[in-house]
């Protein structure tokens, strides 16, 4: 990596502030979990108050003293800020405190950093701190200057400013090009896929849910599931065959987060494509987490910022062995169309369910019927085997042909629309 990280393990402090406004709130349980993820060992926290951050130092000069005291008492090596911090905040407070101060957005990408396990994975964490540093690095320099004491030194620092500007942008530019060409690949995947018609099952959730756990249950994989937050990355892909639906495409992908860091989200909105062109999402939800309702709003948030609101979706309540009493079941909207499903990743309870959650929810979309053609109906004969949809034919003394067939409903009405044939005739009807 391109920049140093903090190593595994290091004493840290972490200053959550309550926020009045609901929209910047950030929860302290989840900053510990942060900083246990990263590795750190979170040995006290500062909590306060705050109608909105000052400006020098984010927090108060008192809660300042307060910090100093923290950080001198347990020899911290650094204080993690459950906020997002402007790079001159960071500095005075590290110049205040005399110890290395980190905040969520670093902390977040710090987590990625040590995550990330594909080629594509990696250069898009990179690049997201490479565009969080570069600001730092701008102003950390202008700090440095001061410090010198500044006017015979101006010429040759800006110099220096001026080079390491240069090399970063050299390099964000060559990470661009390289993800660029990552991307065309991964593009073509999901394009043969597409075109092989196999529906695609996206694990969605917050951090933490049990997506990979559940991912596993279901292929008999052996993905990478801890309690950590961002155990998984790098999106996984595996081939599942279900009951009614024939082969399908299960995919697990990373955790959301409140507050992901924006340029994060943005580097990694190519990885969340996949996301986009599932066929059915599956939202996993810790159903005995007391956050599990701000969690979901989340969850909601970023697929709707993403473009993923209108992907059909199936609620997944997991954890349920942790709910004493509550028996795996599933939930149903008024159509009957199966909306929740609980269930147990860990102990397996409810998994037969969520197949049969799936398969009903993706049969919705396939049709699967004999269709009776006469010898005049050849046209409509020959794109059905050019789609693949044919699986057993047979025919008559009369020579009508019975085709029995299998493909999606809307590959269905487009051959007929194609064709000029009515759609009643066959007995479809559109179902969006
Ligand atoms: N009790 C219980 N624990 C579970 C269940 N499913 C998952 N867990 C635990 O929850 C933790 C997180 O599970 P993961 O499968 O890694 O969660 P994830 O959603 O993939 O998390 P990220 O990859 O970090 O986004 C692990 O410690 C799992 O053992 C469950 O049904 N019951
Ligand atoms: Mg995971």
């Amino acid at each position: 990596m391109f920049f140093e990280r903090p190593e595994s393990g290091e004493r840290a402090i972490l200053v959550h502030m309550d926020m009045y406004d609901e929209s910047v709130q950030e929860s302290p349980r989840e900053l510990e979990e942060l900083a246990l993820s990263a590795g750190a060992d979170p040995i006290d926290i500062l909590i306060g108050t705050r109608h909105r951050p000052v400006s020098k130092y984010f927090i108060g000069t008192g809660k300042l003293d307060e910090l100093r005291t923290l950080v001198a008492e347990h020899k911290a090596e650094v204080v993690i800020f459950n906020h997002s911090l402007s790079p001159a905040q960071a500095r005075n407070v590290e110049r205040e405190i005399q110890c290395r101060v980190l905040d969520r957005t670093g902390l977040i990408l710090d987590i990625f950093a040590q995550r990330a396990r594909t080629h594509e994975g990696k250069l898009q964490v990179e690049l997201a701190q490479l565009e969080y540093m570069s600001t730092r690095l701008v102003r950390g320099w202008t700090h440095l200057e001061r410090q010198k004491g500044g006017i015979g030194l101006r010429g040759p620092g800006e110099t220096q400013l001026e080079t390491d500007r240069r090399l970063l942008r050299a390099r964000i530019k060559t990470i661009h090009s390289r993800l660029e060409k990552v991307r065309k690949q991964r593009e073509q995947g999901r394009r043969s896929r597409q075109r092989a018609e196999v529906p695609t099952l996206s694990l969605v959730g917050y951090t933490n849910a049990g997506k990979s756990t559940l991912f596993n249950r279901i292929t008999d994989a052996d993905v990478y599931a801890a309690d950590q937050l961002f155990a998984t990355l790098d999106p996984t892909l595996r081939k599942v065959e279900l009951a009614d639906v024939g082969p399908a495409i299960l995919a697990d992908t990373v955790g959301f987060i409140r507050h992901l860091p924006h340029k994060l989200v943005e580097s990694f909105r190519a990885t969340l494509q996949e996301t986009i062109d599932a066929t059915l999402l599956l939202h996993v939800i810790d159903a005995f987490d007391e956050e599990r309702q701000g969690h979901i709003t989340e969850v909601e948030n970023v697929l709707r910022e993403i473009g993923a609101d209108e992907v059909p979706l199936l609620q997944v309540y997991n954890k349920i062995d942790q709910m004493p009493g509550q028996q795996p079941r599933i939930d149903r909207n008024d159509e009957g169309v199966p909306t929740r499903v609980w269930l147990s990743a860990a102990s397996g309870e409810g998994i037969d369910l969520l197949l049969q959650a799936i398969n009903e929810r993706l049969t919705d979309d396939i049709f699967h019927e004999t269709m009776n053609l006469s010898p005049r109906e050849g046209q409509l004969r020959a794109q059905l085997y050019a789609q693949g949809a044919v699986l057993q034919e047979t025919v008559d003394d009369q020579g009508a042909m019975h085709l029995e067939v299998r493909l999606q409903r809307k590959d269905l009405l487009q051959i007929l629309s194609r064709l000029g044939l009515p759609t009643e005739q066959y007995r479809i009807h559109e179902i969006y």
